[in-house]
């Protein structure tokens, strides 16, 4: 795997591929890799003739200058741990190359984007908009490969992809755990001991209150009791716990239709996300049955 800094030696070997007829598909990293981006990287080895994994600790997607300065740096043993999977590249662009001086474009993109960690996190989704275009269009990527841990973040691409006729396909792969049911994660390296302990309590109220849901229990009340059960374990503060309908990721008071859950947490000063399906239901029950649900 050859290590490439600049857009100007990766355009010369993607030129090279293209005219041997070979495809290229790309998966976008901030780097600290654990097996939820390795295996974004096994399914695109599979798919594609040429595989390019990014590198970029994107600044234009913080809004907040600490998370983006605690950011793991880690690109010797990101290497290392991407030699056996097959991948071509490990493309390293520096900021010159990304945002190079009198930059002045940012891709935005409305509805999917608002709320959850857009809410929570205001100017993000035009940061990671505006750097995938510019990934996929420097990688001229066939295919290009996102985790659903990020749920939200996918369906922005999957939109922006659609809406400015890229030609590049977004494929959404599944979230990978920790044995303890822990959504893997680079932030998940800030943890101390006693907090990488309480971290799984995620996962257990997440599948709990879908549980709940799916078989017609209320809303409001799985969501009080996940909040609660979060806070008792020693979480600091929730962004959000939300139903949101899925696809299109609508606020949703009732499992009328597929949705997911999504949560974002604080524990020990890291910002922890997850989300889990919840099934729609066959038979929603009515407002007489719950009096107390909002309509
Ligand atoms: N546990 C996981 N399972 C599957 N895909 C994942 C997982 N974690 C991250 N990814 C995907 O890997 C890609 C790169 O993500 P990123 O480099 O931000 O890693 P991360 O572990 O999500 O870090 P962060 O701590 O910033 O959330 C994204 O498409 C993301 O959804
Ligand atoms: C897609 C991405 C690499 C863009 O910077 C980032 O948001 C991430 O790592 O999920
Ligand atoms: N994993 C999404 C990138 C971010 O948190 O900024």
């Amino acid at each position: 795997m050859k290590i490439i800094r600049t857009k100007a030696d990766l355009r010369a070997l993607t030129e090279s591929w293209r005219r041997a007829g070979e495809t290229i598909g790309v998966v976008p990293t901030m780097g600290a890799l654990h097996a939820g981006h390795l295996s974004l990287v096994e399914r695109a080895c599979a798919e594609n003739d040429r595989v390019i994994v990014t590198l970029f600790v994107n600044p234009k997607q913080f809004n907040n200058p600490e998370d983006l300065a605690k950011y793991p740096r880690t690109e010797d043993s990101d290497a290392e741990k991407l030699t056996p999977y097959g991948a071509d590249i490990l493309y390293v662009p520096d900021g010159a190359q990304m945002y190079p001086e009198g930059f002045a474009t940012t891709v935005s993109v409305t509805g999917v984007s608002e709320g959850l960690c857009g809410g929570a996190r205001p100017g993000h989704f035009d940061g990671v908009a505006t750097v995938v275009t510019k990934l996929f269009l420097q990688c001229d990527a066939d295919r290009a490969y996102f985790g659903e841990k990020d749920y939200q973040q996918l369906q922005v691409v999957i939109r922006l992809a659609e809406d400015l006729d890229l030609k590049t396909e977004i494929v959404g792969c599944p979230t990978v755990r920790e044995d303890d049911g822990l959504a893997m994660s680079s932030r998940n390296l800030r943890l101390g001991p006693g907090s990488r302990e309480i971290a799984p309590v995620i996962a257990q109220v997440l599948d709990d209150a879908a549980r709940v849901i799916s078989r017609g229990g209320q809303v409001a009340q799985a969501l009080d009791n996940a909040r609660a059960a979060l806070l008792s374990a020693g979480f600091d503060t929730i962004d959000y716990l939300e139903l949101r309908s899925d696809p299109d990721l609508k606020l949703m008071t009732r499992a009328d239709r597929p949705g997911r859950l999504f949560l974002a947490a604080w524990l020990d000063g890291v910002r922890l996300i997850d989300n889990v399906p919840v099934a729609g239901l066959a038979s929603v029950p009515t407002r007489k049955d719950h009096p107390l649900e909002p309509a």
